[in-house]
């Protein structure tokens, strides 16, 4: 995960184009903060007032009242201003998190599937949930008062000046320190703010593990190791959190400390300068309430900065994953097939070789596929076999362009897939994987994704494509649920058997109607009968499509009308299941292992060879 470093100004100025449109009621909350800070600081000019020119034997009594009355005015229009601020402000800083929110999440459906493979989902939730809702306080309060607090230490300070300049230096020199101190706390707490971020985030991605996995660990009784590795990782956590309270801490003790300090030095040297007539009664106590108003601010000034370096580290952190460039993005000008419904589907995969983007990375990469060929005819269904790591799944990947091919070409008649634009590439291949997903929503919705427009604009037309497509997957099932086909399916809806998931998984990509389907072993769950019912009706209903099918098992590999072999990165040979099973030895091996289940292909294929020879020997002999 790359690291991003900019000055504050740098972060602001990414921020800006997202503040630009709520700029005029940002500025007019700064106004309305600025102007109960003036407020504020008007109180004391009031008092002097009071104090030189009524407070004094026989002075007049209507003064009083008229300062009374407008220090008690001076109260309500300070209440009215901030009221004001928060009117102004809060609405456009929820307008601008939901922008910056729905723009992450538009970006993460563009970035290819290299980058969620490296990314942790709990590092993105963070991103978008925590960053984004913090930004939003930092906008509606932190900026301004920032802002506004600096102001008034500004106008406080000038404003000490004009009534004692020697009671002033004093208090600038308190400043001193208070600067210092704050330059290193700057420093040292925007790296624990950043730190304390990314370790929420793995802290989320360790959640959503567990809990993902809850049934692995119950079923390993792995769960006490699982609270300690996260126990560890919380602590971990709690420690940086300290950290950061701590430097806040001391350099909050510093701005509360020094202020009070200057007001008692301040206080001796005000009477003294009273008492030798150099500093009127009205304006040493008009100096000690400004100095009481700006003192609020100064003590405030540790917290307002942990705000901002904390969020300045969350516009880093949102823009880490905005700057990571989409690698696998429709052309230009997508070339568009003159009539897309009449394409044929015939696939064909001319010196494809693939490695995964961190390989990529190294000196020398390693290539899972190398040099493949491989045609499939318009219509044909082809399983595809290989040893386990073999590269099947990838290969079947670069059809939709979840990945890209690193060399070579995939072409579709003829057009290279590079040339369609990927919502129209994505409606020609539809995929289906072992590894189901199914979103929180009904049967219905879950089933009729990525069913085209125009059927899903037509309510019977729809509904005709959705039984269809659990028809053909055997997904009868669903329509006995509690709600029918409206029952809520998913991660937060009824739990099905991975059986009926996969079912579900294949009517989804059925319902899209595609020239090309990729099965990336969908029918892994099902028993051998159901496999063949779904296969027949699956030909009957997609007759045109063109599949390309993992196999793992042997019915599939016989449903198919060809099989392609998967060796070294090589298509190493293509032919009838019949065909292959005659003619290679690999290919036996391979189809031995789908029937026993996971062995050392390798090492049997030697002793398998070494019988051969002995045989060989044995016959010569
Ligand atoms: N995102 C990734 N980054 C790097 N390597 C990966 C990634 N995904 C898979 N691999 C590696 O690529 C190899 C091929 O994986 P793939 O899933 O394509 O194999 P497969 O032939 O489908 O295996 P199986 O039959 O077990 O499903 C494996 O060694 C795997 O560890």
């Amino acid at each position: 995960m790359a690291q991003t470093q900019s000055t504050f100004l740098h972060a602001l100025t990414r921020l800006y184009p997202h503040l630009k449109p709520i700029m005029p009621r940002l500025i007019m909350g700064f106004f309305s903060a600025l102007g109960a800070s003036i407020v504020a600081l008007a109180v004391p000019q009031v008092l002097k007032v009071l104090i030189n020119d009524s407070l004094h034997p026989g002075g007049p009594s209507s003064e009083v009242w008229i300062a009374v009355l407008a220090v008690l005015g001076l109260g309500i229009l300070e209440a009215g201003l901030i009221a004001l601020r928060r009117q102004f402000v809060i609405s456009p800083a929820t307008t601008v998190e939901n922008g910056l929110r729905v723009s992450l999440y538009r970006h993460l459906q563009d970035l290819a599937v290299d980058f969620h493979d490296r990314w942790g989902s709990g590092q993105l939730l963070s991103r978008a949930m925590a960053d984004l809702n913090f930004l939003r306080r930092w906008m509606a309060f932190g900026a301004i008062m920032l802002m506004v607090t600096t102001l008034t230490v500004i106008i406080g300070v000038a404003l000490m000046f004009s009534m004692s300049w020697q009671l002033a230096l004093v208090f600038l020199a308190a400043a001193v320190p208070i600067v210092a101190t704050g330059t290193r706390f700057r420093r040292n707490f925007l790296k624990v703010a950043r730190r304390s971020q990314d370790q929420a985030g793995d802290l989320a991605t360790a959640v959503e593990e567990s809990v993902h996995g809850i049934r692995v660990l119950k079923a390993f009784g792995r769960g006490r190791e699982a609270l300690e590795s996260f126990n560890a990782q919380a602590e971990e956590l709690r420690e940086t959190e300290i950290l950061k309270a701590r430097q806040l801490a001391f350099f909050s003790l510093i701005s509360t400390l020094l202020p009070e300090l200057a007001l008692g030095v301040g206080l001796v040297l005000g009477i003294a300068l009273t008492a030798s007539g150099q500093l009127s009664i009205g304006a040493l106590v008009a100096f000690f309430a400004t100095a009481a108003v700006v003192a609020g601010p100064v003590e405030a000034i540790g917290m307002l900065l942990s705000m901002a370096l904390t969020a300045k580290s969350a516009i880093d952190r949102h823009f880490e994953v905005m700057d990571t460039p989409v690698t696998i993005a429709s052309p230009e000008r997508p070339e568009r097939p003159e009539r897309p419904a009449h394409l044929r589907g015939a696939l064909s995969f001319r010196n494809v070789s693939f490695a995964f983007a961190d390989e990529l990375d190294k000196d020398t990469p390693h290539f899972l596929l190398r040099g493949l060929d491989l045609d499939l005819h318009p219509g044909e269904t082809m399983a595809l076999v290989g040893v386990t790591g073999s590269g099947k799944s990838a290969l079947l990947q670069l059809v939709p362009r979840l990945y890209e091919v690193t060399e070579g070409s995939i072409t579709i008649d003829g057009q290279d897939l590079r040339g369609f634009g990927l919502e129209e590439l994505r409606r020609i291949v539809s995929v289906a994987f072992e590894d189901t997903t199914l979103f929180s929503n009904s049967v219905r919705d879950n089933v009729l994704l990525g069913a085209p427009a125009d059927v899903l604009a037509d309510e019977e037309r729809a509904t005709a494509a959705l039984a269809e497509a659990l028809d053909v997957a055997q997904a009868h099932f669903a329509h006995s649920l509690p709600d029918g086909l409206d029952t809520r399916i998913g991660e937060e809806g009824l739990s099905l058997s991975g059986g009926q998931r996969q079912r579900i998984a294949l009517a989804r990509a059925i319902a899209a109607r595609p020239k090309v389907l990729v099965l990336d072993d969908p029918l892994s769950a099902l028993d051998v009968a159901t496999e063949e019912l779904v296969e027949t009706r699956l030909r009957e209903v997609l007759r045109d499509t063109t599949t390309l099918i993992v196999a793992h098992r042997p019915s599939t590999v016989a449903l198919a009308d060809r099989v392609a072999l998967l060796q070294d990165g090589r298509i190493a040979d293509v032919g009838t299941h019949s065909e292959l099973l005659a003619r290679n030895e690999h290919y036996r091996y391979v189809i031995a292992s789908l029937d026993t289940g996971p062995v050392d292909l390798d090492s049997e294929l030697e002793e398998e060879r070494e019988l051969g020879n002995e045989l060989e020997d044995e016959v010569n002999a």
